[in-house]
Formats: structure tokens, C-alpha cells, sequence
């Protein structure tokens, strides 16, 4: 399928914003606060149930205005429609996107090919369900008759990052008899470190991969079988010890689980996109299906926001739009995410998978080169550890640094006297970043004057804020389909296909080239570039002189 628009960056919408943008030069928040009283009231909006400040963001009236432009002249209504519609809009691999699916409403209905999408993801979740649930209850046993209380999924990347930032997230409304364990990397030492003190007897493998080929994994459900089987010592152990998450039935066969325990989904949900599909398993066997469809039900009325909502109040699109005003037209090249919230301390991680793999490419849906910037580094760490680190650069350094700041009402444990300690931290970082302490300040505090200019901070950084009642399924379902349509419309806006990733392709083909040649017996003729050369020798040496001395 081929796919023409004009570039964006020559729309006369664009030009407008780089004018705009020109014009703003030298303003500072100081003076757009201090310019309208109601600022803090009225740059605010409000999606299900968060309460969104981009107050504190470098645009004008004037700028959101030209964004939106920007955003109708890339087509973003007419995009939303197709994506939630199921159109092919994943053009490269001629696939709908249909995340959206996943936590559709039982009784709602969406044909796609052919086939009621919406029917049959509430199939996979009835089964999930009955089978957590049955771990859960101890009906379903191990090999020996014994509860299975260790859960290890073992899955990389979208089959990995959602369900366990997810379980770390919701670990309040986990069940504590149940632990949950997450090994990726195909380095030995994840899965060594995994299985220290697990009783076998009581472990129950997920194995989580979308095609089922993944190097990583593979590897790593067969060490894990090995060793269920090394302490069983019998084969039939596997049905009641190993299940599978995919959507490639004859793969998950020939590793040897049967089909029977194997849970669907389809080849319309990206990795990135999926932990609210069968690769929630693990999840929902921690949190239980209540939970889960809680969290699901988050998910859905965050989409509905985004797909009714005018573009002018839709809290996605206008993080995604202010995000594309910083990448484009202040040049920034990093967005920070920064929630004030221990349970979220893998969200920038997961958030990183999301963003950057869906975002980073560099031509547009037809393979034409881009000719502007597109998805930023995202980062982040939870406060207040973070201000500890980073938040030196962000407030002192030469660059500018976006950053959410997401904050909660109630915490899920009063602790007393922290929780407002820590929300203190939130709101003085965000109004130190944006208003900063001029050198006037700084020597009305008789700071000497050969220190005036280190103690003085800029300001003009901007941030923005979500505020969320409390960190529950619901809630967390939101955010992370708030971050989902913010990539989204940022994709849209550059002519991007955020739905594949063929950037991570050659460095698989070249390890399986590489892979032999550090394994070989016979010193291979290497053809690689000198260091790659030079690299390969050093490790063979080093390896056989370990093994021979
Ligand atoms: O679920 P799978 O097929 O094992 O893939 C794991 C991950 O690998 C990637 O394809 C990248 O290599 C991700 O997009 C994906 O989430």
C-alpha cells in the first residue's frame, strides 16, 4: 500500500508554528504567568479522572491554536477514526492496530476482516480468567500436587515491560501468597538469580511471546524447562508447570507446550501495546481478573476520551502536540517521565519501549526520509530519588528537558507524614523548574557575589502535571492509554508508521552470524569490520584461557 502526503514541515500550518515560534523567542514563563492570573486555572483539562496542568509549558493561546492546525492538516481525526476502525494503518507489515480492542466492552462489537475482534477478546480474557483463578484458589496444582505460588513470566521488550511495570504498580492489589517474577535478558545471571530459592514445585513458567521465535526467550523457557525437569524428573510435568502467551499456535506446540494451555492474541496488537492481552497473564494471576478488567476498563474510557473528545480539550493529543512543539520548534531532545509514586518505578522504562520504538524512524509511512526531528529519549525515575541525580541538569544545565510530573491524591499506604511530603517535592520542582530564583533573589538572601551566578536558577523549564486520585487498576489503565494516543498523535503529525520495528532487526541477524563464531571450536575466518574482528578474538582467547586454566 502506498501512501502519499505532502510533507509536513512545508504545510503552511508548520510554517506558521516556526514563525510563532520565533516570536515567542525570549519569552519567559515568568512573563506568561505574569501576563494572565487564570493561567494555572485555565491551561488545565481533564481526562476520566486526570487532572492535566500544562500550565507550566512554554505555549501561548496562540500556539495550541497552531497546533491543533498542525494536527487537522496531518489528518489526525480522520487517523483516529481508521486506527479505531481497524484499518490496515500499519502500513509496512499491512496490519490493523486494534490495542483499542483489548478492552472494548463485552457487548460492544467490531468487525475487522472478517471476524467480530471484540468477541474474541473477550473469549481469551473468560479463559484467563477461569485459569488465574484457579491458580489463585489452588485448584489448579503443580506436577506434585502442590499450590503454585511462584509465577515467573519469561518474556523480552512488550512481552515483558507492561506486565511487570504493571505488577510492580499494582502490588497493593496483589495477592501477597503470590510471588511474581519477571526474567528477560538473555544473560544466564537473570535467570540463575530468578530461580535462587524457588521451590520448582510451586513454579508456574509463562512463557510470553508474541511470534514465539524470540532468541531471547526461547533460550530462556528451555533453560527454565531443563531445570523444572532436572527437578522433577519427569516429563509431564510441563503441562501443569509451563503455559504459553501467543499468537503462533504451531511455534508454542513444537516448543513442547500443549496448545490447550496456551492463551491468544493476534498479530493486530503490537508488543508495545499488548500487556492488556493474554501477555497480562502473569497480572492477572497476581491481581486477580477483577482487577484486571478494573484496569481494563481504565484503559477503555481513556480511548473514548481520545476518540470523542474535540482536539482542542483531548488530553492525549495535546500532551502529544505540546510534545511535537518542544521536538520541533524549541529543539529539545529528551522528554523526562517522572512520577512522584514508588509502584510506578518501571513506567519510564515501559514508557520508553512505547515511545521510542513506536517513534524512532526516520521516513515517513512511504520510506520517504524525514526532514525533522521525530521521537525524543524518554526517561525518567521516580521523585523524589530522581532530584537526588538528574534534576541538577534539568535545572542548571544548557538544555531543555520536558518533563511529566505525575502525582496521586492518596497514596496506597498512609504512611503518616510522608505522602505530602512527597507531593510537596512535586509541586516545589515544578515551580522551581518554571519560575527558577533570579540574581536579584539570590542576593536579597546575602549570597556573596562570586557565587550569585551557581546560585541562580533560570527557570523557564517547563513541565507538566497529571494528578490522579490514587494509583488504582482503573488509574493506571488511563495513564497508560494516555501515553499510548499521546505516541499516537505525535506519529500522526510526523507521517511515521508507530506501529513496527524494523530498527531492531539487523542486530538479531548479526548475532546469530556472531553467535557461532564465539562458540566455534576452530578459530573462524571473521569477516567483520577490524574492531568487530579484534573484539570476537580478544573474547575467544579470554573465554578458552578461563575454560583451560
Ligand atoms: O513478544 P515477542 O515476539 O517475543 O517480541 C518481543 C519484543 O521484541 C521486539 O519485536 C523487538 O525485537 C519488540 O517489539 C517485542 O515487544
Amino acid at each position: 500500500m502506498t501512501v502519499t502526503h505532502q510533507d509536513i514541515s512545508t504545510t503552511n500550518q508548520w510554517q506558521a508554528l516556526a514563525a510563532h515560534a520565533e516570536e515567542l523567542k525570549g519569552t519567559h514563563l515568568r512573563d506568561l504567568f505574569g501576563a494572565d492570573a487564570e493561567r494555572g486555572a485555565t491551561f488545565t483539562a481533564e481526562a476520566v479522572d486526570l487532572y492535566v496542568d500544562y500550565s507550566k509549558n512554554l505555549v501561548t493561546d496562540e500556539t495550541l491554536g497552531l497546533l491543533v492546525d498542525l494536527a487537522r492538516a496531518a489528518g489526525l481525526p480522520e487517523r483516529i477514526e481508521a486506527m479505531f476502525r481497524g484499518e490496515h494503518i500499519n502500513v509496512t507489515e499491512d496490519r490493523a492496530v486494534l490495542h483499542t480492542a483489548l478492552r472494548a466492552p463485552r457487548d460492544a462489537t467490531l468487525v475487522v476482516d472478517g471476524q467480530d475482534v471484540v468477541a474474541d477478546v473477550h473469549e481469551v480474557l473468560d479463559r484467563m480468567a477461569a485459569f488465574a483463578a484457579k491458580v489463585r484458589s489452588g485448584e489448579w496444582t503443580g506436577h506434585t500436587g502442590k499450590r503454585l505460588t511462584t509465577i515467573v513470566n519469561i518474556g523480552i521488550g512488550g512481552s515483558d515491560l507492561g506486565p511487570k511495570m504493571a505488577t510492580i504498580a499494582l502490588q497493593p492489589y496483589a495477592d501477597p501468597d503470590i510471588t511474581s517474577i519477571f526474567v528477560s535478558n538473555v544473560d544466564g545471571d537473570d535467570m540463575a538469580a530468578a530461580l535462587k530459592g524457588v521451590d520448582p514445585e510451586e513454579t508456574l513458567f509463562i512463557v510470553a511471546s508474541k511470534t514465539f521465535t524470540t532468541i531471547e526467550t526461547i533460550t530462556n523457557a528451555k533453560t527454565a524447562r531443563t531445570w523444572l525437569l532436572d527437578a522433577l524428573g519427569d516429563g509431564a510435568a510441563v503441562a501443569k508447570h509451563f503455559v504459553a502467551v501467543s499468537t503462533n499456535a504451531e511455534k508454542v506446540a513444537e516448543f513442547g507446550i500443549d496448545t490447550a494451555n496456551m492463551f491468544g492474541f493476534w498479530d493486530w496488537v503490537g508488543g508495545r501495546y499488548s500487556y492488556d492481552s493474554a501477555v497480562g497473564l502473569s497480572l492477572m494471576i497476581a491481581v486477580g481478573p477483577d482487577n484486571f478488567r478494573a484496569m481494563l476498563a481504565g484503559f477503555h474510557a481513556m480511548d473514548q476520551h481520545f476518540r470523542t473528545t474535540p482536539l482542542e480539550r483531548n488530553v492525549p493529543v495535546l500532551l502529544g502536540l505540546i510534545g511535537v512543539w518542544y521536538r520541533n520548534f524549541q529543539g529539545t531532545a529528551t522528554h523526562a517521565v517522572l512520577p512522584y509514586n514508588q509502584y510506578l518505578s518501571r513506567f519510564p522504562a515501559y514508557l520508553q519501549q512505547l515511545d521510542m520504538e513506536s517513534n524512532g524512524k526516520s521516513v515517513t509511512l512511504d520510506g520517504a526520509p524525514v526532514t525533522y526531528q521525530t521521537g525524543p529519549v524518554v526517561w525518567g525515575e521516580p521523585g523524589t530519588n530522581g532530584q537526588h541525580a538528574f534534576y541538577q541538569l534539568i535545572h542548571q544545565g544548557t538544555q531543555t528537558v520536558p518533563a511529566d510530573f505525575i502525582g496521586f491524591v492518596h497514596p496506597a499506604d498512609e504512611v503518616p507524614g510522608h505522602h505530602d511530603l512527597l507531593t510537596a517535592n512535586l509541586l516545589a520542582q515544578t515551580e522551581a523548574l518554571a519560575f527558577g530564583k533570579t540574581p536579584e533573589e539570590v542576593r536579597a538572601d546575602g549570597v556573596p557575589e562570586e557565587l550569585v551566578a551557581h546560585k541562580t536558577f533560570a527557570g523557564n523549564h517547563p513541565t507538566t502535571t497529571i494528578l490522579a486520585p490514587k494509583l488504582t487498576p482503573s488509574v493506571l489503565g488511563q495513564l497508560v492509554a494516555l501515553y499510548e494516543h499521546k505516541v499516537f498523535t505525535q506519529g500522526t503529525v510526523w507521517n511515521i508508521n508507530s506501529f513496527d520495528q524494523w530498527g531492531v532487526e539487523l542486530g538479531k541477524v548479526l548475532a546469530n552470524r556472531i553467535t557461532p563464531e564465539l562458540t566455534a571450536d576452530e578459530a573462524p575466518s571473521l569477516t567483520h569490520d577490524s574492531s568487530t574482528n579484534a573484539l570476537i578474538e580478544r573474547y575467544r582467547a579470554a573465554r578458552r584461557e578461563s575454560t583451560e586454566g
